[in-house]
């Protein structure tokens, strides 16, 4: 039975990573696959892991129907078994409901892979659609890690180290540009509770985890 599988997580947990493992096991076993991704960090047209693999990808954009990209493959005789979809926080309610169908009405499996909420902690439209649609919502075993050392949870966005709370809910950026670029964004992952403080690890002038903030237990 094919199905809708959402996994997410915070930035920097090993989605992308995971979406192409997904992608090269399916593969390797001779069924026959499409990559979306949008506005993935290394620019259009890929998806990219912090890990150095990146490979080609349909970039998906505000006029893309997945529904009707599927069909005209089909209708040229191509196979479409399975689609990977990174970023997919970005994608439209519209969009995500285009997934579903093609999961119930033409058998394809989806991976869609994404951040749930945004530097405010408000879910992105299409990670809401996915939540609610997906059939299995797996949250991402690698444990990304506050700088306290509790679980991060939550994504912050950072101008010069600090944590900011306005702005557009869209701005591309990266959790490994330390400092960012002058006067531009960047992205720590935080517990909630340093979430809730804005206490980013500049902040807390946390350049590593210290043994005596660590909760070892
Ligand atoms: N040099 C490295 N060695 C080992 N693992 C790394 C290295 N750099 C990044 N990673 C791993 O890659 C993960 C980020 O993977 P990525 O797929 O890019 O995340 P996401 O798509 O969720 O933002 C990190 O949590 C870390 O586990
Ligand atoms: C929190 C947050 C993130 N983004 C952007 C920043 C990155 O380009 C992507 C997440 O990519 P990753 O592969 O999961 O690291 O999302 C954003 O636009 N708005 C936000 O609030």
């Amino acid at each position: 039975m094919a199905e809708l599988a959402f996994f997410a997580g915070t930035m920097d947990s090993g989605k992308s990573t995971l979406a192409l493992q997904i992608d090269h096991n399916y593969r390797r076993r001779g069924l026959t696959g499409l990559i979306f991704s949008r506005n993935d960090r290394a620019g259009s047209g890929v998806l990219s892991s912090r890990l150095g693999l990146a490979v080609a990808a349909v970039e998906a954009d505000d006029a893309t129907n997945f529904w009707q990209e599927v069909v005209t493959r089909r209708t040229h005789g191509e196979r479409v078994d399975y689609l990977v979809c990174d970023e997919a926080q970005f994608y439209s309610v519209a969009q995500v409901e285009q997934l579903a169908r093609l999961v119930d009405d033409m058998g394809v499996d989806v991976f869609a892979f994404g951040i749930t909420t945004d530097f405010r902690t408000r879910l992105f439209p299409g990670s809401a659609r996915l939540l609610e649609l997906a059939d299995r919502v797996e949250q991402l075993q690698v444990q990304s890690l506050c700088w306290c050392g509790r679980r991060a949870t939550h994504n912050a966005r950072t101008v010069d180290g600090r944590m900011v709370t306005e702005g557009e809910q869209v701005v591309v950026g990266d959790t490994e540009a330390e400092p960012e670029p002058a006067g531009g964004v960047g992205y720590e992952v935080l517990c909630r509770r340093h979430h809730v403080r804005r206490e980013t690890a500049a902040v807390a002038g946390a350049a590593e985890l210290s043994p005596e903030t660590l909760p070892l237990g």
